[in-house]
């Protein structure tokens, strides 16, 4: 079966705008895959050349060479079958939430009361039953985030880019998101926990169902720098090394048994395993993008 998205020998190279003579070469000779219904977190240092390899398989960046297949399908501009959750909000502030939610559903020319309802239970489903009404500036950091995970799921990508995506919020609230997102990608939808509060109000059921949406296991690609982050929510996390022509070099398959709560199972030893063992990969790579982005700054 074809993967899901299958970047092929990626090479990246950057003209400088002030001097076109100038080029930097990001990636060099990438490939990697994700499986249909597989998470896998790519990890790096920092300016490694993570955000340009999910910008790749969003179809917004050209590679210089290499192929890009979505489905076995080669990608030509924007990648259709994916949706993008990034660092930096997204959400329109002059929108209120549902709006926010419902504005990609209309784009694709659903009727607005079809809209309006499928919004509705894609926000009930992140937890935000009750806030459709409020504006960004009007919900907490975690909530904004629930909103912009509804954004992206209800439009029932078959393929989630996350670049970052938690990497603004406290460490509560961020394991909070993570076990959410564990959650909706594994179809769970019976309520997990008790919500002492919205803000940290479990899964409820009946989005997808409801909104007559497929259930199947999406696939993702997770851009993060934090190792404990892609070690505890991913199937397979792919290590790259330091710019510049940053490439894999190294891919683990994360066998701890699901579902898993992001907190607890660091304790697991296995996962203390996995983790020496990558970090032998990776603590190089964290090094030298270190005194590169040292460099930089001097
Ligand atoms: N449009 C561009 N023009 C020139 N250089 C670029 C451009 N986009 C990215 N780069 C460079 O390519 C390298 C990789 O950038 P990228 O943002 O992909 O790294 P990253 O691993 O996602 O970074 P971070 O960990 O900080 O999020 C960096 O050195 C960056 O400065």
């Amino acid at each position: 079966m074809a993967h899901a998205l299958e970047l092929a020998d990626i090479t990246v190279t950057f003209r400088s705008k002030d001097d076109p003579g100038q080029r930097y070469t990001a990636v060099a000779d990438t490939t990697l895959h994700v499986g249909a219904g597989e998470f896998v977190s790519v990890v790096g240092p920092t300016g490694c050349g993570k955000s340009t390899l999910l910008n790749i398989g969003a179809g917004l960046l050209q590679a210089s060479s290499g192929q890009v297949r979505v489905f076995g399908e080669p990608l030509q501009g924007i990648n259709r079958r994916a949706g993008y959750m990034f660092q930096a909000e997204a959400l329109m502030p002059w929108r209120s939430t549902i709006d926010n939610v419902m504005v990609g559903l209309q784009y694709r020319g659903l009727p607005e009361a079809q809209a309006r309802e499928q919004a509705q239970a894609w926000l009930a489903r992140v937890g935000l039953a009750g806030f459709e009404d409020r504006y960004p500036h009007q919900l907490s950091g975690g909530m904004r985030k629930r909103t912009s995970l509804a954004q992206v799921l209800a439009l029932d990508p078959d393929i989630i880019l996350m670049d970052e995506p938690f990497s603004a919020l406290d460490v509560q609230t961020r394991q909070l998101m993570e076990n959410e997102v564990l959650a909706l990608w594994a179809g769970e939808t019976e309520q997990r926990r008790a919500a002492p509060s919205a803000e940290w109000a479990p899964l409820v059921g009946g989005g997808r169902e409801a909104t007559g949406g497929s259930n199947r296991r999406k696939a993702v690609l997770f851009i993060t720098h934090d190792l404990d982050e892609a070690i505890a929510m991913s199937d397979r996390v792919v290590v790259l090394s330091a710019g510049p022509a940053t490439h894999p070099i190294g891919e683990f398959a994360i066998d701890l048994p699901r579902p898993r709560d992001v907190a607890e199972v660091r304790n697991d030893p296995r996962f203390v395993a996995l983790h020496a063992q990558i970090w032998g990969v990776l603590r190089d790579e964290v090094l030298k993008g270190y005194a590169q982005q040292l460099k930089k700054a001097a």
